[in-house]
């Protein structure tokens, strides 16, 4: 056996990142019959990572998480990246390719510090960066205050802990990756829709290296991918940004996708809502549900979007 491993995987290296990692070198290293030394993990810091104090949205959004394993790869020193593609943009370079979706994992988020979204005291601090997150609870508890607080899942547990805020909201695909079992109460994703791609990991190659192309198709999971292009189709058509509070659901229903998207304003006084129903593979239709959901908008929500 030569110790040279036929993969470098490049991750974050958060707990939670490193966990998705592994999941990606174990899906590998089965599909491919390999030793589990066949997949070099390179950890990368990324600068959303080492920026902590103020929220995403304000110190350059998504790209912050994707920004330097992008350049690892496109400059050749890892083969393939690892990511929650929640946090993936839209728009990617034209050099980088998805080569792989895993199978997705619970879609839902947890909410921490309550019982129920009624449950929550009245005037409760809602502790979470995510515009999405921030204008949901709003439409539904006007009389709750948001207070941001970012940082890795234990942080963010942490912070909850030592009373920085009274509630939070968090996905439970990251905590069951965790192991952290039974934090929490799952809401429904019926009635509270999570973010798109919430819960699906993604793996990233550059699009000419077809070698890397082919292996990670061995683990690609087409029902994951199709949901995941429409909820990402969706995204890029409201042209929406780390500031927009989009939500999306998706299923699959025999050969067709259902696809559910909501938007708010920003403090949760507005919520449109529409579902339709797409051919698997057709990424145009997820563009006619942005374009209803965006006619029917005020400009109070519309000003949220459009890049
Ligand atoms: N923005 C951070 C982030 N990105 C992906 C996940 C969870 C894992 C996933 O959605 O696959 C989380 C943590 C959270 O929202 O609680």
């Amino acid at each position: 056996m030569t110790d040279t491993p036929r993969l470098r995987l490049g991750t974050r290296q958060s707990p939670l990142a490193m966990a998705q990692a592994h999941e990606a070198r174990d899906r590998l290293c089965r599909a491919h019959g390999w030793d589990v030394h066949a997949v070099e993990l390179v950890p990368v810091i990324a600068s959303g990572d080492r920026i902590q104090e103020r929220p995403l949205a304000e110190i350059g959004g998504k790209a912050l998480w994707t920004k330097e394993l992008d350049a690892w790869l496109v400059e050749g020193r890892i083969d393939a990246a690892v990511h929650s593609m929640k946090d993936v943009e839209t728009l990617r370079p034209a050099e980088i390719a998805i080569g792989a979706i895993l199978p997705r994992a619970d879609v839902a988020d947890v909410l921490v510090g309550a019982a129920s979204i009624r449950g929550i005291p009245q005037g409760a601090r809602v502790g979470t960066s995510a515009p999405r997150r921030a204008a949901q609870m709003l439409h539904h508890r006007p009389d709750c205050t948001i207070v941001g607080i970012r940082g890795n899942v234990a942080t963010r547990l942490a912070k909850l802990q030592a009373g920085e805020a009274d509630v939070t909201l968090l996905a439970a695909a990251g905590l069951d990756r965790l192991g952290e079992h039974g934090v929490g109460t799952r809401l429904d994703p019926e009635e509270w829709l999570p973010a798109p791609s919430q819960g699906a990991i993604g793996l990233e190659c550059r699009s000419g290296d077809a070698r890397t192309r082919e292996l990670l198709a061995a683990i690609d999971h087409a029902e994951s991918r199709w949901r995941v292009e429409a909820e990402r189709g969706l995204l890029a058509s409201l042209e929406g940004t780390c500031h927009s509070p989009v939500a999306a659901l998706s299923w699959i229903e025999g050969e067709t996708i259902g696809l559910r998207a909501a938007i708010f304003a920003e403090d949760g006084s507005e919520r449109f809502e529409g579902t339709i129903t797409l051919r698997a593979g057709d990424t145009d239709g997820a563009e006619r549900l942005a374009e209803d959901l965006l006619a029917r908008a005020s400009t109070n929500v519309t000003r949220l979007f459009g890049g």
